[in-house]
């Protein structure tokens, strides 16, 4: 070996003991590098700014401080800015883990960052110098042979595609005890020299999945993985040939991206959808492993990326990520995101060991070579060590025979195995039944494909979880799904109506109220230019849709996709108007001490509830359907539920009541009456009149979130409806497989659900009551289905604000994943308060002992109780306490009268079934938009 030649540092690398054992095991954290592109010309073109410096060879600022974290400041191991080369990349980023396979350490080098960041740039440059080098160090290695094998594979859409084999079905992934997660089937071929090898990668890069996106005409749509096994065998000074196993992984990830960003649609946005939900789970990974949380429970199998990835994080192997991010101030929250990312990679040890193969047969020679050898000695005239070397003797023959028999033991059972399978697919042939009879315990140890079997289970029941949904849309006529998008439509039209002719309303009562303080005034006045603000916005909505004769579905869908902004400024202005309404009944409030107090108590409700905010109602909520004096609201206008007014009139009535009790008529007179009296009438009329606008917005808000969510449901039924119509892959290799018991699908189905909850900040009222009532009967399989994709869609929907929700990675949190959190807390507090009444203090006291609560101040024990149920999804002795406890707090219990499981039923109704979608009553609490 040349001396220039790369070489893994020696303190990396405990040194080889004589006795060679098969593995060393040496602990090293991932090498995490950061690499800022220069400006595209896209950028350069909309002048965008460069928001980040880099004073340092590790160091990246913030420029503008004040926008993103205090200091603003990231350290890496290395900090690549614009002007360095991809040699330089490679230098300092990578080649020392690269080298490391050659030295029987597997390693992995991988990009990371948003879409258009320059991974793929970056890993092409990476491959290009690790080719170069890696045969310029084989060809000075002339002690020591190399052969060299090459496979690459794409996950695409969560199918593992082999790139050296396009053609066949997609892969299935097994586990090995010995080598972690192996892609079953994938083409390998032995390389031959360097230009082979550059070959193979440019033939797999032309095969792999890009696409047009806004940001990057060439975008990867899937992840690439290229592995290059390098077995290096070395005979050393005895003549022991011995032999060094390694594999070096080049990883290029798709970007993550927001589908804002990318204009994504159609395939580009079930794409991106599947590369955002892998992602997400490679930060849960990385930032559990960050955590130290090593014996905790780590996600690897959530998506096939960590799974392939595993030993790569937190394994038997060295690991170099290298994070690429663009400068422009235009992408700094996506640089943010890919900065957490590697500030918590930063802190993953690998334990990675050096593989060394020592063949049975060598072994056995060696010792046969060993006993030759004492024998030897035996027969020299040396008396005084004879006596020794003879025990040495027998001690090694007898290793030998123990090795023998091991090994005809093995056989026997290989054997065994294999005849036992013989005989069960004949027996399988013959009755065209599933094989039913399950290997002997042992039989299955010794069997290659034991774990197999454990992965394919797991496979299969995912598969079954998924096939009911997509029959259920693919048998729902495209026709059917058009017309719910113009029901929607309508709605919607019909929201923006009511909404103006509320806000007129609203605007006359508003203007009348010019009492109080300054402060109150300019809240009388912010509150009045946000209304007009929102009139303009609601013309905005389209009145007339033109529809086509034969509507098509994408062009359906893209017309709400478009409509999204409108609705998006619409519920913010609400936002603003039902805040600046809560500082005016601050301010009447202050005017009268008496009616402060009911007031206040309407304020710290957690839910605000419309119309009316009576406690039983509240807690039928948060899913369960409108009380029987709300039914139908959905589909009538105000004047008939009477939103606008206290007393609940019609509208020409309403004028006159209004004008009799609001200080409209003394503002315009104000010299004609009695200003006392009017005080006085103010005091009770404006209270009540603002209450009931309140509940007014809240409603609307409520309303325009469920419009919402009924959009993204529908978009997700489209695309599982074009899913199902292509013809899945996964459906391709099942058949004949022995059916999961339906009991182990709920199951399975239920924890999903019960992390989902968790990772999703959902209510624990809602989440209580769902799981009281869903006990896995065949009934409940729908609202089991529904759920879980209400939820998945929930989470894809709140780690697009966040990319890959910023509320895992500790960073601070987008918008709706803050206002979820902070309504979860409000949901305890409130039942805090409940403790107290609805416990007595016996079962308190007991609670409190059983759930380790020290004892302080009354409040904070209660407090700490509630912050303590429904913390822990992987354990199901915690979920079910925390079901019990909240349960008994609002007083559900699975056969009162205000249980029934249809409260949780779904809009996937045929367009001649009139009943109205109620689903979450109080959607806003889920989505919290
Ligand atoms: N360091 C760099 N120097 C010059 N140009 C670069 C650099 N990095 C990336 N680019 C250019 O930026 C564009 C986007 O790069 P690339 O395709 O590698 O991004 P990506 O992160 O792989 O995107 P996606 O995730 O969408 O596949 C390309 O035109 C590429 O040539």
């Amino acid at each position: 070996m040349s001396a220039s030649a790369p070489v893994t540092p020696a303190k990396k690398i405990r040194s080889s003991p004589t006795t060679t054992p098969r593995k060393q095991l040496q602990e090293d954290k991932i090498l995490v590098t950061v690499r800022v592109r220069p400006l595209t010309p896209r950028e350069l073109a909309s002048y965008d700014l460069i928001a980040w410096d880099s004073p340092d060879d590790n160091t990246l600022v913030s420029r503008n401080l004040n926008r993103h974290n205090a200091l603003g400041t990231y350290t890496f191991d290395k900090v690549f800015d614009q002007s360095c080369s991809n040699k330089k990349v490679y230098e300092q980023g990578a080649k020392d883990v690269a080298f490391s396979a050659i030295n029987g350490i597997n390693a992995t080098i991988f990009a990371y960052g948003q879409t258009n960041s320059g991974k793929t740039y970056t890993m092409r440059g990476i491959a290009d110098n690790v080719i170069h080098d890696i045969y310029a160090h084989i060809h000075n290695a002339v002690e020591s042979k190399f052969v060299l094998k090459f496979s690459a594979l794409e996950i695409y859409n969560e199918n593992v595609i082999d790139l050296l084999n396009r053609d066949c079905a997609p892969l299935r992934l097994l586990d090995d005890p010995e080598k972690g997660t192996i892609v079953d089937k994938l083409t390998e071929e032995v390389v031959n020299d360097a230009q082979h090898l550059r070959r193979l990668i440019s033939a797999c890069e032309a095969q792999r999945q890009v696409g047009e996106t806004s940001l990057n005409d060439r975008s990867s749509r899937s992840h690439q993985i290229i592995k290059l096994s390098i077995e290096s065998l070395l005979q050393d000074a005895s003549g022991r040939v011995r032999s060094l196993l390694a594999s070096l992984s080049l990883v290029d990830l798709a970007g993550s991206e927001r589908a804002a960003q990318t204009n994504a649609d159609g395939a580009r946005l079930k794409e991106g959808s599947h590369i955002n939900r892998s992602l997400l789970t490679l930060t849960t990974v990385i930032r559990k492993l960050s955590g130290g949380k090593k014996s905790g429970h780590i996600p690897y199998r959530d998506s096939k990326l960590t799974r392939i990835l595993q030993s790569s994080l937190g394994g038997n192997a060295r690991t170099a990520i290298i994070c690429t991010m663009s400068p422009a101030l235009s992408h700094v929250d996506q640089s943010r995101n890919t900065l957490s990312f590697a500030t918590s990679a930063k802190e993953v040890t690998n334990n990675a060991q050096v593989n060394m193969v020592v063949a049975e047969k060598q072994l056995v020679k060696d010792l046969q070579k060993e006993v030759t050898r004492l024998k030897a000695e035996l027969l020299s005239p040396e008396p005084s060590s004879s006596k020794c070397l003879r025990s040495l003797l027998r001690e090694k023959e007898h290793i030998i025979q123990q090795m023998e028999r091991e090994m005809n033991e093995l056989k026997r059972e290989r054997d065994l195995a294999q005849s036992q399978l013989e005989v069960a697919r004949k027996l399988q042939k013959e009755t065209k039944e599933p094989i039913q009879c399950v290997p002997s315990r042992q039989v299955a140890k010794c069997l290659s494909f034991s774990s197999e079997n454990v992965s394919e289970l797991s496979e299969r029941k995912a598969h079954r979880r998924r096939r009911p949904l997509r029959q259920s849309t693919a048998s729902i006529d495209p026709s059917t799904l058009v017309h719910e998008i113009r029901k929607l439509e309508m709605r919607q039209r019909q929201l923006g109506q009511e909404a103006n002719h509320a806000l007129e309303l609203l605007h006359k009562e508003v203007s009348s109220h010019r009492v109080g303080n300054k402060d109150a005034a300019e809240t009388i006045a912010k509150l009045l230019s946000d209304i007009k603000d929102m009139h303009a916005n609601i013309s905005l909505i389209p009145d007339d849709i033109e529809v086509k004769e034969k509507g098509n579905l994408k062009e359906e869908i893209g017309r709400l996709i478009s409509e999204e902004n409108t609705i998006a400024s619409l519920e913010e202005k609400l936002e603003n108007v039902q805040k600046s309404l809560d500082k005016l009944v601050l301010y009447n409030g202050e005017e009268d001490p008496d009616s402060r107090t009911p007031l206040k108590k309407k304020k710290t409700l957690p839910f605000k509830m419309s119309n009316n905010g009576s406690m039983p109602n509240f807690i039928r909520s948060p899913c369960s359907p409108a009380p029987s004096n709300l039914h139908g609201v959905e589909n009538r206008n105000p004047e008939s539920r009477g939103l606008l007014s206290p007393v609940n009139i019609s509208q020409n009535k309403r004028t006159d009541e209004v004008t009799k009790i609001t200080p409209i008529s003394a503002s315009k007179h104000p010299n004609s009456v009695d200003v006392r009296k009017i005080q006085m009438m103010f005091k009770t009329a404006a209270e009540d009149n603002i209450r009931s606008i309140k509940s007014y917005v809240t409603e609307l808000k409520e309303r325009v979130a469920k419009l919402q969510y009924q959009k993204q449901l529908l978009v997700c039924q489209v695309l599982e409806l074009e899913e199902a119509n292509d013809g899945g892959s996964d459906d391709t290799d099942l058949g004949g497989q022995t059916p999961i018991p339906r009991h182990l699908v709920f199951e399975d189905q239920r924890k999903q659900i019960i992390m989902l909850w968790h990772l999703c900040h959902v209510s624990i009222i809602h989440r209580t009551q769902f799981f009281m009532l869903f006990r896995g009967e065949p009934a409940d399989d729908i609202y089991v289905e529904v759920e879980l994709r209400r939820l998945t869609w929930l989470e894809q929907h709140l780690s697009e604000f966040g990319n890959a929700s910023p509320a895992l990675l500790g960073d601070e949190p987008a918008g709706p994943v803050a206002s979820s959190i902070k309504a979860l807390k409000q949901e305890r507090e409130y039942l805090a308060k409940r403790v107290s009444t609805k416990l007595s203090a016996e079962e308190r006291e007991m609670l409190y002992k059983k759930w380790d609560i020290p004892v302080e101040g009354k409040q904070r024990r209660r407090l700490q109780l509630v912050n303590c149920l429904w913390t822990d999804p992987l354990n199901m002795v915690n979920v079910k306490e925390s079901a019990e406890i909240v349960a008994k707090l609002v007083g559900f219990c699975e056969s009162g009268e205000h249980a029934s499981k249809e409260m949780f039923a779904l809009n996937f109704v045929n367009p001649s079934d009139k009943k109205a979608w109620m689903g979450w009553n109080l959607i806003s609490n889920l989505l919290h938009l």
